[in-house]
């Protein structure tokens, strides 16, 4: 029996997201056995400081990748959230299966809706994006940095004295625990992340066989919105240190694309959408790129990039 070997950070989320693909995988290639392997990365390493500051998103990934590369593991399962734009041509992302909810959502005590919460609430959060959408939509809110796995973030809000913290659905889904959720924000107020919602499945490219394989638990809809989303990402270079965001959907079998890109202090905040074809996902994302960029994204963007 072939072995196929999936490689995972050890965090509760990532562990229970690739237990559902392997279950999946173990469903429809009973001929294959599918064995996890848990793995610690720098971004699980270091907690105490913010994502920005020790080096992006990318730190959740490269320790994986390198395992892919050296043939430890055959198949990386990531949230797709965390990967950046652009992978190296060594790898490729094969497929995504079903998205689940992509958008943020409240947790807050007492329940409240953001609507609710009092003048000047504080609110935990270390996204960008999260950030600058909230305080376009409530200026009087004090948006506190926090960052740490979904448990660690709960917590804050008791011991950081908060009001109210915002995370991604999906997460609190797959742990089980979306009865914590007070609140589900639309994406008209906080338009979600690239990908937020989704695996990516991960492997090396010359590996035929095994992509052959993997393509097999692909969600055609989820694979043509987040390469939507990852196009526009990608033409714009954008990273966890810029406040982006773009979320597209299928609808009547056409594929809309809705992005976002803000300075850093949310003082400018652009968002437009686009419609198109859903065989032309990857121009459709660039298009709306060019379109922000006529708006003015292009001198946001280097505002933040020269610091
Ligand atoms: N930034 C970390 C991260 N990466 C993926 C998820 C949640 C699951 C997902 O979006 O797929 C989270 C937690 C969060 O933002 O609340």
């Amino acid at each position: 029996m072939s072995e196929i070997i999936i490689g995972t950070r050890k965090s509760k989320l990532a562990v229970a997201q690739s237990t559902l693909v392997a279950e999946e995988l173990a469903d429809k290639f009973p001929a294959y056995k599918f064995t996890l392997k848990k793995m610690s990365t720098k971004g699980d390493r270091i907690t105490d400081r913010s994502l920005i500051e020790i080096g992006g998103k990318g730190l959740f990934i490269k320790e994986i990748e390198l395992a892919l590369l050296n043939g430890e593991i055959d198949l990386a399962v990531h949230s797709l959230k965390d990967m950046p734009g652009e992978i190296a041509d060594e790898f490729e992302i094969i497929a995504t299966p079903k998205r689940a909810n992509p958008l943020d959502v409240l947790i807050s005590k007492d329940d409240k809706s953001l609507d609710e919460l009092p003048q000047g609430a504080r609110i935990g959060t270390g996204s960008l994006r999260r950030k600058v959408q909230l305080l376009n939509y409530r200026p009087d809110l004090d948006i506190v940095p926090i960052r740490g796995n979904i448990d660690t973030r709960i917590k804050k809000l008791d011991s950081e004295n908060l009001d109210a913290i915002i995370l991604a659905a999906a997460g609190l889904e797959r742990m089980g625990w979306s009865d914590r959720i007070s609140q589900y924000l639309a994406p008209e107020i906080s338009l979600p992340a690239v990908g937020q919602g989704a695996l990516a499945l991960e492997v090396r490219s010359n590996e035929d066989s095994v992509k052959e394989l993997i393509r097999g638990i692909n969600h055609c809809d989820t694979y043509v919105t987040v390469t939507a989303e990852r196009s526009f990402l990608a033409y714009l270079e954008g990273s966890c240190k810029i406040p982006i965001a773009a979320y597209a959907q299928i609808e009547d079998d056409r594929l809309m694309i809705e992005g976002m890109v803000a300075s850093l202090d949310g003082s400018r905040l652009l968002r437009d959408k686009l419609r198109g074809k859903r065989e032309e996902a990857k121009e459709l994302g660039i298009k709306l790129a060019q379109k922000l960029i006529k708006q003015g994204a292009a001198e946001i963007l280097a505002e933040i990039k020269e610091g």
